[in-house]
């Protein structure tokens, strides 16, 4: 199986940044490749100003590290590259390496569907380094697109109240896969439904679709139009009102409802595309419900995100579902997440113990945190999450009363009473999968309960409050240590 099962297998490999190649090249000539590296994937700040991010992709990286191989084509590619400066880019004694390479490495990560917050590992890579810094450009790229639209998506389904937001954004996506990226990870994140036909068939989401204004338009009049749909699909008629005026649409979608009704069959709902969608709601509401049609669903669209949403609703529009499409999947007013993958521990060769490693910066909210890490996640009783601790089990005091904060050592948590539970879960170990991934339909159900439980606090999108993220005492002050040990202008210290 391939990612999105119509990948070939030599697309996985290449699909990267040619540094990983040099660098894997570079790593395998200094007789580092039997060194073991342990890598972290983490965000630095909640995308969209909000207090949370919904964790996407991971259901796909046991696909990506399983199908991770060299085949013949692509070792021919890489053997034909130039280097600028003369001479092959890649040496033959590597491409002989790359032929026989397996991606063996293990993986812990966020479960699908749930939150995770700033400067946490969402993902832990640890393996050889060349495995590892082989996977850093793919596991990004899996990662960071369908996080931030499952996080824009979450935002969307919490401003639409419970009722149904169907995605709508393959044309405006970015490419064939951006679309269907943006499908899985808006359904996971709550959508009910994509327009998205391919989608539907690889994932298993289930297909929604209404007419588009060309419908109308190719007929003599909107009442043709709208007779004809509702002939050529019954079961499934909802019709667009707003082609030319919308209460003129109001008025022969109500004829043809009636004919419907008299033919045994129903009008599923009306959709309005344009105009003020409170007050066109409100009236197109007024209409049917006195022409006996209370059963006729109202659906919107026309460049919906969370914050008309919930201006619809605060205005009392009387609105059953949306469409939501461009700005749902171009994550709109943020293209990109920023995920990161950094080094937080290396094993030389022949050694049994993991050595940490911190990237100073000029800019403290840069630095990172070194070592082997996990997370707890603490919970009140009543199973909301309270706070998040990041540990290294090699550096961990025991003491899980109190954790630190990570820009300001100051800062401590009482994390004293709570129950806590490991986030990540082992995915791939030693390059196999450990388990088969979850379904998405379970990813689903494990966003809805996770939010769910959420305090409103950090859900609301205007100055939400942070979300507690410390590290352990051990490992702070290990953190700590190593920043004082650095290499003077090196930017990066190692104990
Ligand atoms: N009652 C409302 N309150 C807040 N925003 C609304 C309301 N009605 C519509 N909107 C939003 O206002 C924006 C612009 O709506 P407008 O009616 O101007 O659409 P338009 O795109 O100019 O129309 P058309 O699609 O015909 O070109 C859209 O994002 C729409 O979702
Ligand atoms: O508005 P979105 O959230 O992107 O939802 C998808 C839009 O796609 C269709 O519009 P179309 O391609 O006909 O363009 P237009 O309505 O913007 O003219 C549809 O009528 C929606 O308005
Ligand atoms: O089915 C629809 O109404 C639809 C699908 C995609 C984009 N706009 C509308």
């Amino acid at each position: 199986m391939s990612l999105t099962d119509r990948t070939k297998a030599s697309d996985v490999s290449l699909n990267t940044d040619l540094y990983e190649l040099t660098m894997a090249q570079g790593f395998w000539e200094s007789g580092l490749a039997e060194d073991r590296a342990c890598f972290n994937v983490f965000f630095r700040e909640n995308p969209f100003g909000g207090g949370y991010a919904v964790a996407c992709g991971m259901g796909q990286i046991a696909d990506l590290v399983e199908n991770f191989v060299f085949e013949r084509e692509d070792i021919d590619y890489l053997a034909g590259i130039d280097a600028p400066g003369g001479g092959r880019m890649f040496k033959p004694e590597f491409l002989d390496f790359l032929s026989t390479f397996r991606m063996d490495v293990t993986i812990h990560a966020v479960p699908e569907g749930d939150l995770v917050f700033p400067r946490e590992p969402m993902v832990r890579v640890e393996g050889p380094i060349i495995a590892c810094q082989l996977l850093e450009t793919a596991l990004l790229n899996l990662v960071n697109f369908q996080t931030l639209v499952a996080t824009k998506t979450a935002r969307i389904v919490h401003a639409a109240q419970g009722h149904p937001v169907s995605d709508f954004g393959l044309r405006r996506a970015q490419g064939p896969d951006g679309g269907l990226a943006v499908a899985r990870a808006s359904y996971i994140a709550g959508a009910s439904s994509t327009s998205n036909v391919l989608a539907g068939k690889i994932y298993g989401i289930p297909v929604f679709g209404t007419h588009a204004h060309s419908w109308v338009m190719a007929f003599p009049s909107e009442l043709e139009a709208f007779r004809a749909f509702a002939k050529s699909s019954p079961k499934n008629c909802v019709l667009l009102l707003d082609t030319y005026d919308v209460h003129q649409g109001i008025r022969n979608a109500i004829t043809v409802a009636k004919e419907m009704e008299a033919a045994g069959e129903r009008l599923a709902a009306i959709r309005i595309d344009s105009g003020d969608l409170a007050r066109l709601s409100k009236e197109t509401r007024k209409a049917f419900d006195e022409a006996g049609l209370p059963y006729v669903k109202i659906s919107v669209s026309n460049d919906l995100e969370e914050y008309t949403i919930q201006s619809l609703f605060a205005q009392g529009a009387p609105i059953d579902s949306f469409g939501v499409g461009t700005k749902l999947a171009t994550c709109d007013p943020q293209p990109s997440l920023g995920g990161v993958y950094k080094l937080s521990a290396m094993r030389p060769a022949g050694s049994g113990e993991w050595v940490p490693t911190i990237k100073l910066s000029e800019q403290m909210y840069k630095r990172t945190i070194p070592g082997i890490q996990h997370v707890l996640r603490f919970c009140d009783p009543a199973g909301s999450p309270a706070g998040d601790m990041i540990l290294d089990d090699a550096y961990d005091t025991g003491d899980h009363s109190l954790s630190v904060d990570i820009l300001d050592p100051v800062t401590t948590y009482d994390m004293s009473g709570l129950e806590a539970h490991e986030l990540l879960e082992c995915v791939v170990v030693d390059g196999a999968r450990a388990k088969e991934p979850d379904s998405i339909e379970v990813a689903k159900e494990r966003c809805r309960e996770s939010l769910m439980r959420l305090d409103p606090s950090y859900k609301r999108f205007l100055n939400p409050q942070a979300y507690p993220v410390g590290m352990e005492r051990g490992l702070a002050d290990l953190r700590q240590r190593l920043a004082r040990a650095e290499h003077a202008g090196s930017g990066r210290a190692r104990l």
